[in-house]
């Protein structure tokens, strides 16, 4: 449990929303003063980080990581995932569905919800299963799920799309009732089948099956019809191809509630790394053209998506490192979200460390409604009287990625071997340093395994 730090920091670093240079003093958890070097009042025995040119941002919210636990604690647990998360310069993530047994009782996400709170590193909210073990054929129990002591308000069976038209219907009517929003994975089956890369020029050469961006769109765009129709809100998950960014536009233009996010791997790579046959870049939206990652930054810069959230999606080595047409789907993502955004978006002067607050943290927290009393004011601006959620990031700073050297228990990072821009330096959890001096500050909290809340 993170009960109130009794260390006081103060750090020093430029805010998101300023170019000069400010202290930030935390102390019983929040923001306690902020002002020019030298101006404010550092009690006694505060510990100091300062560092040249650091960005001091929101903690970071993932909407969108799988922990694995339970069910697949090979790959990863809620403990080494929170972890990796921290390192990653997050406060907060979403933890996806698809374990086993499934996230579709309030008794599982429960479960869930407490081993968050025991690790320790990063709160962490359960997302809940839209239909029965992610069969797609019955809704789960969505009403117990959000009442439960987890208050889940994000629903999906990711890994698989809600494909019939009248149950994602009743799903978006349901939610309603208690403000939860649903999140489509959004994947034509049938369109889909077998498909094992983008459907084009370089999975035709390489004679791998293609998945259309067709399958990722018709579906965005019944559901954002379908949205419109109950009055309801629908987040659409890692969204991939320049038609889809169109249609969201198309939505948002209309009124629709939509949001929309994108992964950090869809900004940078592209459907060319399939040549190599090498299974780490076997992903679920496949990795797209180089025009679609035009698109995909192109709407995170306008607005036109609202987030970037990660898809850590943990493998064991014997589910990655196989032939491409058996290895698993995904890629891990925590520790290096930040890094390709700033890449990608920042350094290429796309966005700001502003926007990057309001696409990692801001927004995340808005849309999984954990920026208010539940979520303990994840996603707030740093500002004094405000938890202090923060992340200290050395935007000059390069690393070498190594997927074995990596916090998370799995090695699939498509990254190693590239060096990627910026380090998170320090992360604090309601004033409690999570990560210092680019290290995770181990506590003496042991990993307490799932205690089999089963249907
Ligand atoms: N993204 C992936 O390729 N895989 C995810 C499932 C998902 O996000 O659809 C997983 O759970 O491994
Ligand atoms: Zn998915
Ligand atoms: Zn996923």
């Amino acid at each position: 449990m993170s009960a109130p730090s009794t260390t006081t920091y103060v750090l020093r670093g430029v805010l998101p929303y300023g170019t000069d240079a400010v202290d930030v003093v935390l102390a019983d958890g929040v923001i306690a003063a902020i002002g020019a070097p030298g101006t404010v009042e550092v009690p006694e025995g505060a510990h100091e980080v300062r560092g040249e040119g650091h960005v001091l941002l929101p903690g970071l919210v993932d909407l969108h990581t799988h922990l694995r636990e339970p069910g697949r604690e090979d790959a990863e647990t809620v403990f080494s995932g929170t972890r990796a998360a921290a390192a990653g310069g997050f406060t907060a993530v979403h933890a996806m569905a698809n374990t086993t047994p499934t996230q579709d009782t309030a008794g599982v996400v429960e479960q869930v919800y407490r081993l968050g709170q025991e690790a320790g590193w990063v709160d962490v909210h359960p997302v809940g299963a839209v239909t029965v073990g992610l069969d797609g054929e019955k809704l789960a129990e969505l009403g117990a799920m959000a009442d439960s002591a987890a208050r889940v308000r994000v629903f999906s069976d990711d890994g698989k799309c809600v494909h019939d038209p009248v149950l994602m219907r009743r799903a978006l009517e349901y939610v309603k009732a208690f403000d939860g929003v649903v999140a489509q994975h959004a994947q034509e089956p049938r369109l889909t089948e077998g498909a094992q890369m983008n459907e084009g020029i370089v999975s035709a050469q390489i004679g791998l099956t293609g998945w259309p961006a067709v399958a990722e769109e018709s579906i965005i765009a019944r559901d954002v019809l379908l949205a419109e129709h109950v009055g309801s809100r629908l987040h659409v998950c890692h969204l991939s191809t320049a038609g889809s960014v169109e249609i969201i536009r198309w939505a948002k233009g209309r009124g629709i509630d939509v949001t929309a996010e994108v992964t950090p791997h869809h900004l940078v790579l592209t459907d060319e790394l399939a040549r190599d046959y090498d299974p780490v870049f076997k992903v679920n939206p496949p990795l797209r053209t180089a025009k679609d990652v035009e698109a995909v930054r192109e709407g995170l810069a306008d607005g036109t998506i609202d987030i970037v959230a990660t898809d850590h999606a943990p493998h064991p080595v014997e589910d990655k490192d196989c032939e491409w047409a058996s290895a698993a789907f995904g890629m891990t993502g925590l520790e290096t979200a930040l890094s390709v955004v700033q890449q990608t978006m920042v350094d290429t002067g796309r966005m700001t460390w502003a926007d990057v607050a309001r696409v990692l943290s801001e927004n995340p927290a808005r849309i999984g409604r954990i920026d208010g009393e539940h979520g303990r004011g994840q996603g707030r601006p740093v500002a004094v009287g405000e938890p202090a959620n923060l992340t200290l990031v050395d935007p000059s700073a390069t690393r070498a990625i190594d997927g074995r050297t990596q916090v998370t228990a799995s090695d699939n990072t498509p990254f190693t071997g590239m060096e990627l821009p910026g380090r998170v330096v320090a992360t604090f959890l309601r004033g409690r340093a999570t990560v210092l001096d680019g290290t995770v500050v181990d506590r003496a909290v042991e990993s307490k395994p799932f205690e089999g809340a089963v249907r």
